[in-house]
């Protein structure tokens, strides 16, 4: 059972709950509570610089696993052919960065999780292609044509 501010919390979703209820807390203090009680960070990583990107992530959405290794989210679109559309973006992006998640497609979402094989941990490359999913989100919810398949 992790402390933070005084609280038990138990559970991924508390800790997002917790750091966001007390984000009128300075922004040290709250993330110090989610870096000392939760996250394992890839070896090598700027602890600061994963911290300060995963509080806006965290606003958007996204989740701490119980591991403390991952981040995932859960976007939803109407259209079949958008949830086709988003996963190829994300997918092409992958092969590029050779940065690869678990996605779970959906008829009405798609669910995403990022943490690092090796180096074992929740790492840069794990937030840098959470925040590029935003992005394409945004975009195919915003583009109307079907996406082309490009090898
Ligand atoms: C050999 C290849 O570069 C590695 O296996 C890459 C491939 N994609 C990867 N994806 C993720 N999420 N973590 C990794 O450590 C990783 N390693």
């Amino acid at each position: 059972m992790a402390e933070s501010h005084g609280k038990a919390i138990d559970s991924s979703q508390d800790f997002v709950a917790s750091a966001i209820e007390n984000s009128d807390k300075p922004f040290e203090d709250s993330m110090k509570a989610i870096q000392a009680d939760k996250i394992q960070f890839s070896e090598g990583e700027d602890h600061d610089a994963i911290l300060q990107n995963l509080r806006i992530l965290v606003e958007r959405g996204w989740t701490v696993d119980d591991a403390g290794i991952g981040i995932d989210k859960t976007f939803k679109f109407k259209a079949w052919m958008k949830c086709i559309g988003f996963t190829a973006r994300i997918g092409l992006e992958s092969k590029a960065f050779n940065h690869h998640p678990v996605i779970v497609l959906r008829y009405g979402n798609v669910w995403v999780k990022w943490t690092t094989h090796r180096p074992y941990g929740l790492s840069s490359k794990d937030i840098r292609m959470a925040m590029y999913c935003d992005e394409m989100a945004e975009a195919t919810n915003a583009s109307n044509a079907s996406i082309e398949f490009k090898e």
